[in-house]
C-alpha cells in the first residue's frame, strides 16, 4: 500500500536539494563530445559517472557502485546500490539514461551534448544521492540508481537489466524513470505518463507531488510507444512510472541535435529540481518501509 508517512525523513532531504548542483552535473555530462553507446565518449561518460558516484559514497559501507557490461557494445550501465538496513531484498529503482545521440549516424566526433536528453535525469538522480548522503539517510529497503546505456537505440541497456533482474527474481517494488526533466515547455510542472506504466503507482506519484510539492501542478499524457526505459521494466511485469517535463505535443525540439544544451533549457535547472525532489520522495517513502 502506498502510504505517505515519512515526512520526518523526506522533508530534510528535499530542503537541502539545489538546482545549481543539478546544473553543474548537466554541464559536466554535456561536455563529452557525445555519449553514444558505441563511441569512446559513451564509454568515458559511463566511467566518469561510476567514479563520481563512488566518490560521493566514500565512507558509506552500505553504498556500492558497479558497472553492468552489455553484449554487443562498449558502453556500460552504471548501478549504484544503497543496501537496505532490515528489508534489503525489496528494491526501489530510480533510472535515467547515460547515452546521447544525434541520430543513427552518430560517430566518434559527432557533437551530441544531450543536456536535457538525458543528462538532466542523471543529474537529478545525482542530487538525490548527494542530499540523502548529506542527511545521513539510510533506507530499510534497498535503493538502486541506474544510469542506463543504449537507451536511444531501443531501450537496450534497460531491457538487459530488467530481464536480468527478472531472471534473478529480484523483488523490485517500484521503478521511476527520469528522462528529460529540465525543459519547461508546457503549462503544468510535472506530466505523469499513463502508458507503459502502472496506474496504481502513478496515483502514488501524484500524491507524492501534492504532499511534498503542493505548489506544483500535475498533467497527464501518453507517448503512444515505449518512449523510455520505464517500458523495459513494465515489460518484465514490474511497476514503473515516468514523470516527464512536458506534454507529448510540446516536447523539447532540441533533443537529438547539437542544440540540446543546458543554455537552450534556460541555463538553470529549476525544472529538474522538481523531478529530483519527486524522485527523492518516491525513494524515501518506499525505501523506509519494513518487511
Ligand atoms: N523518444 C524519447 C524522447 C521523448 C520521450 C517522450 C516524449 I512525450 C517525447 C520524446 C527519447 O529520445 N528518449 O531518449
Ligand atoms: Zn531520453
Ligand atoms: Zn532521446
Amino acid at each position: 500500500s502506498y502510504t505517505i508517512d515519512n515526512q520526518a525523513l523526506v522533508t530534510p532531504v528535499l530542503s537541502q536539494m539545489q538546482a545549481s548542483n543539478i546544473g553543474t552535473t548537466i554541464t559536466e555530462l554535456s561536455s563529452f563530445t557525445n555519449r553514444f553507446y558505441t563511441t569512446t565518449g559513451g564509454s568515458d561518460a559511463s566511467n566518469w559517472l561510476k567514479q563520481k558516484w563512488a566518490g560521493m559514497a566514500t565512507g558509506r559501507a552500505d553504498i556500492a557502485v558497479t558497472q553492468f557490461t552489455h553484449s554487443g557494445y562498449n558502453q556500460k550501465s552504471v548501478i549504484l546500490t544503497i543496501t537496505g538496513t532490515d528489508n534489503p531484498s525489496e528494491v526501489i529503482v530510480l533510472g535515467g539514461h547515460l547515452d546521447s545521440t544525434v541520430g543513427s549516424g552518430t560517430g566518434e566526433t559527432s557533437r551530441a551534448p544531450g543536456a536535457d536528453d538525458d543528462a538532466s535525469g542523471i543529474a537529478s538522480m545525482t542530487e538525490v544521492l548527494r542530499s540523502m548522503i548529506a542527511n545521513g539517510y539510510k533506507p530499510r529497503r534497498t535503493i538502486k540508481m541506474i544510469g542506463y546505456a543504449a537507451e536511444e537505440v531501443g531501450l537496450r541497456g534497460s531491457q538487459a537489466i530488467a530481464q536480468n533482474f527478472k531472471a534473478n527474481n529480484v523483488n523490485v517494488v517500484g521503478v521511476m524513470q527520469l528522462d528529460m526533466t529540465n525543459y519547461k515547455g508546457s503549462a503544468n510542472d510535472i506530466y505523469i505518463y499513463t502508458d507503459y506504466t502502472d496506474s496504481a503507482q502513478n496515483t502514488f506519484v501524484a500524491n507524492l507531488i501534492t504532499t511534498y510539492q503542493p505548489t506544483l501542478t500535475i498533467g497527464y499524457d501518453k507517448c503512444g510507444y515505449g518512449c523510455s526505459d520505464h517500458a523495459s521494466w513494465t515489460a518484465q511485469g514490474y511497476y514503473a512510472s515516468m514523470p516527464f517535463e512536458t506534454t507529448m505535443s510540446q516536447s523539447n525540439r532540441y533533443i537529438h541535435t547539437v542544440n540540446d544544451t543546458f543554455a537552450n533549457a534556460g541555463g538553470q535547472a529549476n525544472h529538474s529540481l522538481k523531478f529530483a525532489r519527486l524522485a527523492a520522495s518516491f525513494a524515501i517513502e518506499l525505501g523506509s518501509d519494513g518487511a
